[in-house]
């Protein structure tokens, strides 16, 4: 095993985030007295979860393994009640534990379903994808999707650790290496900008996962977000920074039908909110301009379709910023300086979207 990171996160249930190679044997030493432990998976990680099943049961607790459907399908509530049943079959109490392995779909179902069962048993997400490491296994939201839009059900849940083993990455496809890094960028625009300098300089190594760079990046982003939910674990505040570019982001998700990557709607949303924000008079036209240099360098999305704005502009208006009939954006007055644009008139907005648009 090389060296392990532990970035602590703190609030009313502190705990750590391990990034590292080779660190797969912790999720029984997280979950100290567990008798079962169930797996929620999707068939890509089934190998890996087989693993980590025969590693628990040799620390003698007894593993349930539930595959789930892949990616947004799994967020589904007919899913999440399946695994209720399957707890219930097996017996699961409240010293009892789930362990989600996958992406940030599976440990969001997995964190909503170990937040509902019983009221609440202990969760630990295993991060596979480099979006799950840097943002949906970190912070403690987990959820699922309804018919009006993405994670409109859910519960703030913190887990007992999180498992960021970097050699899971190798086998992540280059697509969702990419979207996880516009994950990794928005942590740039809203607190750490050394993160866009490191992509600037060299965007093929931040998308190697087994080079230094994306490691720096990981854990970089890893602390903005751990130093951001440590201090407002239900977004009654400061949280909503991490929202950036999402109000478009999660509209497109939705015109698309979850079949666009969750990060491909985040880069085209980062450089709509910052269009916003030039438009709007917040934000200088250089450090606007810096968001479609740093998404393209990934080889991300920049734009989405014309025709698609009433639908995306009637679905922002339930995202979960809003208050009543007033939209909010996260929007930065400068770079490391994000704000609140409240309730911009629908002539900007659609201005903003002309200018992504194609
Ligand atoms: N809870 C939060 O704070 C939070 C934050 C950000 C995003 N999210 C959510 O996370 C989801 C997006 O996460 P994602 O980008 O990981 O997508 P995903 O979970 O859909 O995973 C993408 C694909 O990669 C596969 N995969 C994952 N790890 C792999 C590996 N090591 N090798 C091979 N294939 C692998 C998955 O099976 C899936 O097919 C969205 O639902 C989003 O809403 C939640
Ligand atoms: O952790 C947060 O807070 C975030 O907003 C992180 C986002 O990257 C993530 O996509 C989150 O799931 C969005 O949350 P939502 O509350 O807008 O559904
Ligand atoms: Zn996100």
């Amino acid at each position: 095993m090389d060296e392990v990171t532990r970035i602590p996160v703190g609030g009313e249930r502190p705990y750590e985030v391990l990034v590292g190679r080779d660190l797969l044997d912790p999720p029984p030493r997280l979950l100290p007295g567990a008798e079962r432990v169930a797996f929620l998976h999707a068939p890509p990680l089934k190998a890996l979860t087989e693993g980590l099943a025969e590693r628990v049961r040799a620390a003698g607790v007894s593993p349930l393994l539930i595959e789930v459907p892949d990616a947004e399908s799994g967020k589904h509530v007919d899913v999440a009640a399946a695994c209720w049943d399957r707890l219930g079959e097996a017996g699961f109490t409240r010293t009892d534990a789930v362990v989600g392995v996958g992406g940030g779909a599976v440990t969001d179902l997995a964190g909503f379903v170990a937040a509902c069962w019983l009221r609440g048993v202990r969760w630990v997400p295993v991060a596979t994808s480099l979006l799950g490491m840097v943002d949906a296994a970190v912070g403690g939201k987990t959820g699922i999707n309804t018919a009006a839009g993405k994670n409109l059900v859910g519960a703030f849940h913190p887990p007992a650790g999180v498992i960021c083993d970097l050699a899971t990455l190798d086998s992540l496809p280059p697509a969702d290496l990419a979207a996880g890094m516009a994950e990794v960028v928005k942590c740039g625009f809203i607190a750490d900008p050394v993160i866009l300098d490191l992509v600037e300089r060299d965007p093929t190594a931040a998308l190697d996962p087994t080079g230094p760079v994306a490691r720096e990046l990981i854990e970089r982003a890893v602390r903005v977000k751990a130093d951001v939910v440590s201090g407002d674990l239900r977004e009654s505040g400061v949280r909503e920074v991490l929202n950036y570019g999402h109000t478009l982001a999660h509209a497109i998700e939705k015109v698309e039908g979850y079949r666009w990557r969750h990060g491909h709607a985040v880069a085209v949303g980062l450089i709509y909110a910052a269009t916003l924000a030039r438009l709007a008079g917040r934000l200088d036209a250089a450090t606007a301009e810096r968001h479609r240099a740093v998404v393209g360098a990934l080889g991300l999305p920049t734009g989405y379709r014309a025709d698609a704005w009433p639908e995306l502009l009637a679905t922002m208006r339930v995202d979960k910023k809003a208050r009543g009939n007033t939209l909010r954006f996260v929007v930065l007055d400068g770079l490391a300086r994000p704000a609140i644009l409240e309730g911009p008139p629908d002539e900007l907005l659609q201005e903003a979207y002309r200018e992504i648009s194609s």
